[in-house]
């Protein structure tokens, strides 16, 4: 029936549906209403809204009160509420006319509930929020309409009535309008209002989806994603973006509350998603529960799904024993009830299923009605359910945990495992539980953006790093970026990262800081690109969880406002930015001052060679050949920046310079420091490519400069120095000539040197000297830098016994 229904569609269709946490109050309307205008307005937008926060509850309590003084004080205190709610929310023309609706809806409660139509009176809080939430987006300029969803909604026995359903709808529905649908009613065969139960609207917007073949039903709810166990008591626990359209029925027949059993049930095998989004978080790209239609979405979907578990707990649930040959089933049984009933792995002749205690004397009743004898199990039970994954090997500890809290019952299938016990999980003993089957070492997730020189060589060595810390630590490399395309795949081998990036799409910062929310914490960018315009990203990247590590000089040189606001962000996220390696590659200089200035010392002066570009072409040229042929070899050597003329300009070595200063705290923009550049003027222009035919002027000025030091008797060497002088600061990088004897002379190609002169280090300066450039060394440093965010989450690190 369903297959029919699809082509009477044409226009694609989204379904959203806000629940009452999402409506229950004016701001959270308006919050929907943002949500709705940032919708893909080509397709048509359906949304299916609840009760604006507790009124059902309220309604329930009108039906349920005895005594008509009661009733009409509950009345008057609800239209009060709403009343207030509708004025908060609309100008006060257009609340005139909804409160009086509002009124009329009131004022026939006493005669509904006379006639015993209660649902008539529950419906009222659907009613009013569609009414509500039409005005609001026709404030802002949209056609939209409320739809009463009894007018179409048909359910015969339970089942949806498709064909009538599917007719009525076609006469009510305007092509380019946003509906608003009220969630939660519908009407019976003989047209009686009826309620659709715990979660009703849910089931409203699957049943929609499915009637107007949508795309996608959203459900918006106050939960960002479906989780690994529930995140108010498991404070480790995993949102996942993506679930298997299996694992979610498994859950829903668990009883687990983001997603129900009947909200699936209208979409099963259809092509729409559904999604599970926060309309309090709505920047997060949620969770997508995926229909597995093609083979590839199959597999990928499969292959998640086995890594991914589940912890699911229900209290005060009891036990029916049923003979095996009787006419109903577990799933029959939970659509009657409207509420879970798992049936659990059989053990012996007999069925034996698991429901809430509250319901098994109606659900004795009903099985007495088709003539099943059911035996209750009088004893009130907690359940904890584990949806097994490929992840965890063994559950010997798990076991053990649990045998210490008096494990009852044990039901174990290949996909679940279910243990029964007297009493609630103390919330320790979950989180305990949780590691042990869910994840049994933490997970960090690393996103590589940069694929270059550097970058290929950070992701060389990443294999060897996950191997070294795989018995406490997994390594997650969730993304690969460069500047054309991004992985964004979860979890990307990193042997296959060209195949994933070639597979990759072209991406925007929006999508890129979506994907990093969505990331479960811990998450480390790892920035490795030289890009300006990537390092202004950084604010978005820590407001999504996110620590830093880069070898880009760029962010650590932003302008101090750009570079004071990435600071405020790492504060108020407590997120960290570890940026060793941009200044000396590999050479520990920022965190050697960071650990003097950590105990006491004052630093005076830090100066040297801090280009190892510059070391390198000035060691290496002996005038026998160009200039610029030494700069090619270096270029290839990988010891170069990306455009060789950012070292020969100087400019590089000024960008550390800068990255020292504010690493002591000093607040120096780069125009602080004075710069004599080895390019002569002019050739800084233009591209690389361009630069290219005019280098003999680059080379003779390198030929005179050599000539005249070696003359003298001296070498050419490229010096940075940071002076602090009774609080003045003096800031230079300059070409200098000195003599064969002097500290700089002395030096490896390529070296850097670090002099630094403080309180402690005052006649005989603390020097630091090694290679400052090159890809492994660098890429071994930003290695370092991710090791010492490892240790923070995993202890400190064992060092190897000392040589004998
Ligand atoms: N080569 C060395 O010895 C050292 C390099 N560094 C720094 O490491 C960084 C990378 O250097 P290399 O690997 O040599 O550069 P490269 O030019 O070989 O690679 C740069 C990579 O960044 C990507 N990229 C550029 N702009 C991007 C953007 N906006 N968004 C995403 N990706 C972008 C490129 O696609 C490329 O994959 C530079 O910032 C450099 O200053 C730092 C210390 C030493
Ligand atoms: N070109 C740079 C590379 C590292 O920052 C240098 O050698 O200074």
């Amino acid at each position: 029936m369903q297959a029919q229904l699809k082509t009477q569609q044409h226009a694609p269709a989204q379904v959203h549906k806000f629940g009452g946490s999402s409506l229950a109050d004016a701001q959270r309307f308006a919050a929907v209403a943002d949500i709705l205008q940032q919708q893909n307005h080509h397709q048509a937008l359906w949304v299916v809204v609840s009760a604006p926060g507790d009124t059902t509850d309220a309604l329930l309590n009108i039906t349920a009160a005895t005594e008509t003084q009661a009733r009409d004080i509950a009345l008057a205190a609800l239209q009060a509420e709403l009343t207030a709610l509708v004025q908060q929310a609309l100008t006060a023309d257009a609340a005139v006319l909804v409160i009086k609706q509002l009124q009329q809806w009131l004022a026939a409660v006493p005669d509904a509930l006379a006639k015993q139509q209660h649902n008539d009176v529950l419906a009222i809080g659907e009613r009013l929020s569609a009414l509500l939430l039409s005005e609001v987006l026709k404030q802002r300029g949209f056609n939209a309409a409320a739809l009463d969803a009894r007018d179409f909604l048909r359910l015969k026995q339970h089942q949806p009535d498709w064909t009538a359903s599917a007719a009525l709808l076609t006469g009510l529905t305007q092509a380019e309008r946003i509906h608003v649908v009220t969630g939660y009613i519908a009407r019976d065969d003989k047209g009686r209002s009826i309620t659709l139960g715990r979660n009703g609207s849910d089931y409203s917007a699957t049943l929609l989806g499915a009637l107007v073949n949508a795309t996608e039903v959203t459900i918006w709810t106050d939960v960002k994603a479906i989780y690994s166990a529930d995140p108010r008591k498991v404070k480790a626990a995993l949102p996942y973006s993506q679930v298997s359209w299996q694992q979610a029925c498994q859950l829903a027949q668990l009883g687990n509350p983001v997603l129900h059993a009947r909200t699936l049930s209208p979409l099963t095998g259809t092509a729409t998603a559904l999604l599970v989004r926060s309309s309090y978080q709505p920047q997060h790209a949620g969770c997508r529960v995926v229909q597995q239609d093609t083979a590839a979405q199959e597999c990928a979907a499969q292959e998640k799904a086995q890594q991914q578990g589940f912890i699911t707990e229900l209290d005060n649930v009891t036990l029916l024993t049923l003979h095996q040959d009787i006419s109903v089933s577990a799933a029959q049984l939970t659509l009657e009830l409207q509420q879970p009933v798992i049936e659990l792995p059989q053990q012996g002749d007999n069925l034996c299923w698991l429901l809430p205690a509250v319901c098994a004397e109606q659900a004795l009743d009903y099985l007495a009605g088709l003539n099943i004898h059911a035996v209750w199990d009088t004893q009130r039970y907690y359940a904890l359910a584990w949806l097994k994954s490929d992840a965890v090997a063994h559950t010997d500890t798990a076991e053990q945990l649990l045998q210490q809290q008096g494990v009852l019952h044990r039901y174990e299938s290949t996909q679940q495992l279910i243990w029964l016990l007297a009493a609630p999980l103390p919330d320790d003993a979950l989180e305990q539980l949780h590691r042990c089957l869910i994840q049994p070492q933490p997970v960090l997730q690393i996103v590589v953006a940069g694929t270059g020189n550097v970058g290929a060589e950070f992701l060389a060595m990443l294999g060897a790093q996950q191997q070294r810390f795989d018995a406490k630590l997994k390594l997650n490399l969730a993304a690969v970026v460069n500047s054309r395309r991004a992985a964004l795949s979860d979890s990307i081998a990193v042997s296959n990262w060209q195949a994933a990036l070639a597979a990759g799409v072209a991406w925007n910062a929006q999508q890129l800081a979506a994907y990093l929310q969505a990331l479960p914490a811990p998450k480390v960018l790892v920035d490795i690109t030289p890009s300006r315009e990537f390092a202004t990203l950084y604010p978005a990247v820590i407001a999504a969880g996110c620590d830093i590590i880069s070898a880009n000089k760029q962010g650590v040189t932003l302008p101090g406002t750009e570079y004071q606001q990435i600071k405020r962000a790492l504060a108020q996220y407590q997120r960290q930015w570890l940026s060793n390696t941009t200044c000396g590659a590999g050479i520990p200089v920022q965190r050697t001052l960071q650990e003097l200035l950590s105990a006491g010392d004052s630093i005076d002066e830090v100066s040297g060679i801090f280009s190892g570009t510059l070391s390198w072409l000035l060691c290496q040229y002996d005038g026998s050949k160009p200039f610029s042929e030494f700069v090619l070899q270096a270029q290839q050597a990988g010891l170069t920046e990306p455009d060789p003329r950012d070292d020969l300009s100087g400019k590089d070595v000024q960008r550390k310079l800068l990255v020292l200063a504010r690493e002591l705290g000093l607040t120096l923009e780069l125009d602080d420091i004075a710069l004599e550049p080895l390019l002569p003027a002019g050739l800084e222009q233009d591209s690389w490519q361009q630069f290219w035919p005019q280098r003999a002027t680059l080379d003779d000025v390198l030929a005179q400069l050599f000539a005249t030091a070696k003359a003298a008797g001296k070498v050419l060497r490229y010096v940075a120095s940071l002076k602090l002088e009774q609080g003045k600061v003096c800031a230079t990088v300059a070409l200098k000539q000195v003599s064969a004897d002097h500290a700089l002379a002395a030096i490896a190609p390529c070296d850097n040197v670090f002099v630094i002169r403080s309180l402690w280090y005052c006649d005989n300066p603390l020097v630091l000297k090694g290679p400052g450039a090159g890809r492994v060394v660098t890429a071994g440093g930003l290695h370092a830098d991710l090791a010492q965010l490892i240790h923070q989450l995993i202890g400190p690190a064992t060092l190897p016994a000392p040589l004998t």
